[in-house]
């Protein structure tokens, strides 16, 4: 028997009372061990996708089902998604008054050592120094996000979505990211990467091109990263968008 991919979406429409489909008709694999890579343009549904995956609660399917690990997610909260091993690493973060950013780091793995903090800080390059500063408005996005991935990092989750993980982050360079999901990789962590850089998409073991809420094209990163390149537009665009899919359909 072979088995199910760690998460599986079949078939996903999400939708506004407006009509408006924001996702429409997706389906998506995550293997386990893979690095899973979903490419878009400004407003294509990549956060919306993220959102799903965790199960916001605005952001229910109106069809079509979630599995991860074969099991049928769809009518799980996020706190059971979290339980089950889902972690989402938000394209903005939120800030946590009145808690150091040691306190933060543990509320991903509570018997973290000091050493295992600064391990985790060094990798996202901030200094160990940063553990007794608080995670509050004095932090900026940047160090907010970067902390953020450290704290990913050490929850080692089965699966890491990272909406844009160098959103705000400026001295991250591609290898730095990729070194991420390499490491999350090792220790076992399947990762789904979001973005509108093909650069990540590339380092990624298989990609897909989200472009008005829909899946336009699925695999080899290399391939997906050219059409993205050549040809996709602005998601807004509907006349480019109809040339798309009447070109995906040839
Ligand atoms: N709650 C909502 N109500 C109405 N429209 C929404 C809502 N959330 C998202 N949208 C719309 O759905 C589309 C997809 O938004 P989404 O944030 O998922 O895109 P994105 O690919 O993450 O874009 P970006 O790269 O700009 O972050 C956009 O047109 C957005 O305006």
């Amino acid at each position: 028997m072979t088995e199910a991919p760690l998460l599986y979406l079949d078939d996903i429409t999400v939708s506004r009372e407006n009509g408006k489909k924001l996702l429409d008709k997706v389906t998506i694999k995550v293997g386990h061990g893979e690095i899973t890579g979903v490419l878009g343009r400004n407003g294509a549904g990549k956060t919306t996708l993220a959102y799903t995956i965790m199960g916001l609660p605005s952001y229910k399917p109106d069809s079509g089902r979630i599995f991860f690990e074969g099991e049928d997610i769809t009518g799980l909260s996020i706190t059971e998604r979290a339980r089950l091993g889902i972690t989402l690493a938000w394209q903005y973060p939120a800030r946590y008054e009145g808690i150091t950013v040691a306190e933060y780091l543990r509320l991903s793995r509570r018997d973290a050592t000091k050493r295992e903090l600064e391990e985790a800080l060094d990798f996202i390059q901030m200094e160990a120094f940063y553990l007794d500063r608080f995670v509050d408005k004095a932090l900026s996005g940047g160090e907010r996000k970067r902390l953020e991935l450290a704290s990913v990092y050490l929850m080692r989750p089965k699966l890491a979505i990272l909406d844009e993980p160098d959103s705000g982050v400026d001295m991250l360079a591609i290898g730095d990211v990729v070194r991420l999901f390499k490491r999350l990789a090792d220790f076992g962590s399947s990762v789904l990467v979001i973005t509108h850089r093909d650069d990540i998409a590339s380092a990624c073991d298989r990609a897909y091109l989200l472009c008005n809420g829909k899946v336009m094209l699925e695999g080899q990163p290399v391939a997906v990263k050219q059409y993205y390149m050549s040809l996709c537009g602005p998601c807004s665009d509907p006349l480019l968008a109809s040339e798309v899919t009447s070109n995906e359909s040839k």
